[in-house]
């Protein structure tokens, strides 16, 4: 099949993808990472440089000392006291990455749901490190689209493409978020509906073959790349947006973009089910940086709990243990097929480059190198015989 190679490959592996993407500076302050140059690591490395406060008390005792011993060995010792961290990953994106850039290497994964598999591909990273410009971006214009828009182009172009082989597509969308541990349907058609439903609801299952139903959840059956824009639109207006000290327009949600796939070939009977599941996850923040009080306070809290019990999966099943608790969040169960399944999955940490936001993104990068040593199940294609299925 057309992507045989690209998902051998990623079949072989087995583990979660990580790709890392740095927004550019925003303010004139300046940035703590830098790329390696040289060596294998070119275009999967990052370092950062970070003067902790533990590290500077350290040091100015030590200075102290050295003033009265040796006033030249100084610089020698606040040269020395920056620690520098290096990561890598599957591939680096620095702040000179368009949303094309990006794209471009992710492409192939989003096919492959085509051909029938799941495919999962979630953004985590510190609030206004650039998830949502990554994720959705500016659908209006051409080169500030991000995946979700570019991936559904992409997806109704190549199944067009199949026509000519016999192939018959037929996709269903549906998007939701979490907000504050609750469901809500970002294409409910009354915002009334979206808020009423939330309590008892959306009840997530998983059938034997890991494919995730949400009772009650609107589904919607998509036949353009215009029905699919529309339905972004309608769901960005319905998405929990507020401002925060950290970023104008912060996400105070995960969200969760769904499109099922099914696909019979007319000529040889042949039958795919992929998904494509593209989730935009909210921030994490630290409340004495983003000064959160009131709902803002209470959405934090919901969001941190969350992405903590995200961390204990991932921990859990980087460890191999028995029992991994993806029942502790609603996000973490919503998750559990693409983290422990058959799923395709990629993660992107996105990074702030700011000084100031050193120490939480040495934590984004932890958390995200244990993601990339996480071993989940060899991706499956769902497929079959349409006489099989039938009888
Ligand atoms: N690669 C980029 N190029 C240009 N601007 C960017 C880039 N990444 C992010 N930005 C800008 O940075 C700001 C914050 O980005 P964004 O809202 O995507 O962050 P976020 O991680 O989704 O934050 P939150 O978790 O609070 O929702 C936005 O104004 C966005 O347009």
């Amino acid at each position: 099949m057309f992507v045989y190679k690209i998902n051998v490959l990623q079949e072989l592996k087995g583990n979660i993808r990580v790709f890392c993407r740095v927004r550019p500076l925003l303010s004139n302050e300046s940035g703590a990472v830098s790329y390696p140059n040289n060596g294998e690591n070119i275009g999967r490395g990052v370092e950062l440089m970070h003067n902790s406060m533990l590290h500077l008390l350290l040091l100015l005792s030590i200075c102290l000392c050295m003033i009265l011993a040796n006033f030249c060995k100084l610089t020698f010792f606040i040269f020395c006291s920056a620690q520098s961290y290096s990561f890598a990953f599957d591939k680096v994106f620095d702040h000179s990455a368009s949303q094309e850039d990006v794209f471009t290497e992710i492409s192939q994964l989003v096919q492959s749901a085509l051909d029938g598999y799941k495919v999962c591909i979630f953004a985590y990273g510190q609030t206004g490190s650039g998830k949502t410009h990554t994720m959705m971006g500016n659908p209006e214009f051409n080169d500030q689209k991000g995946l979700i828009p570019r991936s559904l182009e992409q997806i109704f172009q190549t199944s067009q493409c199949l026509m000519s082989q016999g192939w018959k597509y037929k996709m269903q969308a549906s998007m939701l978020e979490i907000y504050n541990e609750t469901i809500r349907d970002l294409l409910a058609t009354s915002r009334t509906s979206i808020q009423d439903g939330a309590a008892s609801k959306y009840n997530i299952k998983h059938d034997a073959n890991g494919n995730t139903q949400v009772s009650d959840l609107t589904i919607v059956d998509v036949r353009s790349i215009n029905e699919v824009s529309s339905l972004l639109k309608r769901a960005a207006q319905s998405r929990s947006v507020g401002k925060t000290q950290m970023n104008e327009e912060s996400s105070r949600s995960h969200c969760v973009f769904t499109l099922r796939i099914f696909g019979v070939n007319e000529g040889t009977d042949q039958q795919v089910q992929g998904v494509l599941n593209l989730i935009d996850l909210a921030g994490s923040e630290r409340l004495n940086k983003s000064g959160a009080t009131g709902d803002r306070l209470k959405e934090t809290q919901a969001i941190n709990k969350s992405l903590s019990c995200l961390s204990d999966v991932i921990f859990s099943i980087a460890k191999k243990e028995e029992h991994i608790p993806f029942r502790n969040s609603k996000l973490t169960y919503l998750l559990q097929p693409c983290l422990g399944g058959d799923s395709k999955t990629l993660m992107f940490v996105n990074l702030s480059p700011e000084v100031s936001s050193t120490s939480e993104s040495i934590c984004s990068l932890r958390f995200a190198a244990r993601v990339n040593s996480c071993e989940i199940g060899v991706p499956r294609r769902q497929t079959q015989m349409r006489s099989l299925s039938q009888g």
